[in-house]
């Protein structure tokens, strides 16, 4: 057990049953972020690990089962209250204003800490220095890869608690996967908020995990530590589409 293991969860989904409409993708889903910690989640095309961040920042139908938050009961709680307590979610489609600068962008997203503003930017700007030297263009001649750290920067501005990224390195240029791989480790080791990873670079989410988390078909298949997880289990999870454990 890790030290952070031994610690109560910031955030916990408790036999999460969820979906959209009509339709069900959860099912009895448990997943446990300690404080200090990346886990990342794992799983097939399809095995609802979006929808497993969707559902922690209130995006979804919950049918069944609880959510908890800093001590809390977030169950019920609609998602602009879950991201004012400390819920910062950065999905994977772009979420910044193509037609405001990446500086007005910024500002938008401190408009809610006007006091700390100047401070909270440069704090962006450290953690993104590319961002800085591109302040002035309009977001919308951004790289994808620009944008999406814009995208993380945007949502640090609210001070989260927890940091819940889907796939921050999807369909980016390998010398931007590693700026944003690297960006994601420095978040977590300079700001020291524990980060929900879901992420198809297995390798790269592998070397950045405390733990993993396994979905096989929008049930946790299987919670363990990234130096516990065999060439077979990823074989099974991503050739046959479920995990072999044994
Ligand atoms: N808004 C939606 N309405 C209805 N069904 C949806 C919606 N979003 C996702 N789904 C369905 O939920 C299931 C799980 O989707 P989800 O995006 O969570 O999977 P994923 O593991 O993140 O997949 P991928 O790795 O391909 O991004 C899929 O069958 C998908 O079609």
């Amino acid at each position: 057990m890790t030290q952070s293991e031994t610690k109560a969860p910031i955030l916990e989904l408790r036999a999460v049953t969820a979906g959209y409409g009509l339709i069900t993708v959860l099912n009895d889903v448990a997943v446990q972020l300690h404080p200090g910690e990346i886990l990342t989640i794992l799983g097939a095309n399809g095995s609802g690990k979006s929808t497993v961040l969707k559902t922690t920042a209130g995006l979804t139908r919950i049918l069944g089962g609880a959510i908890t938050f800093a001590g809390e009961d977030i169950t019920r709680w609609a998602a602009h209250r879950r991201a004012a307590s400390g819920i910062g979610y950065v999905p994977q489609n772009q979420n910044v204003f193509l037609d405001l600068t990446v500086a007005d962008n910024l500002k938008m997203g401190a408009f809610l800490r006007p006091k700390s503003f100047d401070r909270d930017v440069e704090e962006v700007y450290a953690l993104f220095p590319r961002i800085k030297e591109k302040r002035r263009v309009l977001a919308g001649t951004l790289s994808g890869g620009e944008r999406r750290m814009l995208s993380i920067g945007l949502t640090l501005l609210l001070k989260p608690k927890v940091l819940l990224l889907d796939e921050p390195s999807s369909d980016l240029a390998p010398t931007m996967v590693d700026s944003v791989f690297e960006a994601i480790a420095r978040i977590h080791r300079e700001l020291s908020i524990p980060i929900l990873l879901v992420e198809q670079n297995v390798n790269r989410a592998l070397a950045l995990a405390d733990r993993v988390c396994v979905l096989v078909r929008g049930k946790d298949a299987l919670d363990c530590k990234p130096a516990d997880i065999t060439t077979e289990d990823l074989h099974g999870l991503f050739i046959d589409g479920g995990v072999r454990t044994s």
